[in-house]
């Protein structure tokens, strides 16, 4: 099924969740930019399944800046904005190196997603009547946070701040949500028993995966008057904590 759309542009589908919702755009249709920084095979499979792709880091403004133009030279149009891109590791307990952490999280949680969404305003000014989308892909740890992933958590929360910035901002033409993954997937360094207790913390008492946030993602597009929202996706793990 082909689309009249303008292509949507999504961040970190190099892997994962973002790979995912780049192949589930594209599988139903629509047209996709998507960016990664690490190549990978699901980059390749992207780029056969007709994504235009574009690399780079969203470490500072520099980078931020030509990821941007990198955009701007596919399309002048995009009909909307997915800031998935994301850095997941506990916070190091040396402040020197916490520190330089820190600004990692800062630049691909709140300042990748403020310049990328700014500089790219123009190109999402809806035509025809229909709004343009920009998704905030954040955590159910931005309301709660746990100590162990502080500047993990403090730079989601800002980027679910930011979420509703810029919905009171952008409107009417252009809506602004945020989606708040919980135990999605897991990486090498869960341990067992720490996947046991999350996921008997989890009301549903099962992870969840990619399609999940693929579909929150589409419902929040998908409906005309929805802005400003933030949706929780997350089998109920953040009533069970
Ligand atoms: N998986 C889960 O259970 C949960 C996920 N989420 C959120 O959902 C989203 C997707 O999660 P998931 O797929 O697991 O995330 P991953 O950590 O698997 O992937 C994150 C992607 O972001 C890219 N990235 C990270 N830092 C940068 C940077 N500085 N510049 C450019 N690209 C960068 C990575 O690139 P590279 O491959 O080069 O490292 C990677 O492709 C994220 O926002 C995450 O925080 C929230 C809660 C739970
Ligand atoms: N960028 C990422 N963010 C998060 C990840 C991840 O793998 N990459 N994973 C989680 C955890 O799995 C957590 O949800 C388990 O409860 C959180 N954020």
């Amino acid at each position: 099924m082909s689309s009249d759309r303008a292509p949507l542009f999504i961040t970190g589908a190099g892997r994962n969740v973002g790979a995912h919702i780049a192949r589930r755009l594209l599988a139903d249709g629509l047209p996709v930019i998507a960016h990664y920084r690490t190549a990978t095979d699901e980059v390749d499979a992207l780029a056969a399944a007709g994504a235009m792709l574009v690399r780079g880091s969203l470490d500072d403004e520099a980078g931020i800046r030509a990821v941007t133009d990198a955009v701007n030279g596919h399309t002048p149009r995009l009909s909307g904005l997915i800031h998935n891109a994301s850095r997941f590791e506990p916070t190091p307990d040396d402040p020197g190196t916490a520190a330089a952490a820190f600004a990692d999280y800062w630049a691909v949680h709140m300042l990748a997603p403020y310049l990328l969404t700014t500089l790219l305003t123009p190109a999402l000014e809806p035509v025809g009547d229909r709004a343009s989308d920009v998704v905030m892909i954040t955590d159910i740890y931005a309301d709660d946070p746990t100590p162990k992933h502080d500047i993990y958590c403090a730079t989601k929360a800002g980027l679910q701040n930011l979420a509703l910035s810029f919905a009171k901002r952008l409107g009417p033409g252009i809506k602004v949500n945020a989606i708040q993954p919980g135990p999605i997937s897991f990486t090498d360094w869960h341990q067992p028993e720490a996947r046991q207790r999350i996921l008997a913390d989890t009301l549903l008492g099962r992870a969840g995966n990619p399609e999940a946030i693929y579909r929150a993602v589409r419902g929040l597009m998908d409906n005309d008057y929805i802005t400003g929202a933030i949706l929780p996706v997350d089998g109920g793990r953040r009533l069970g904590r």
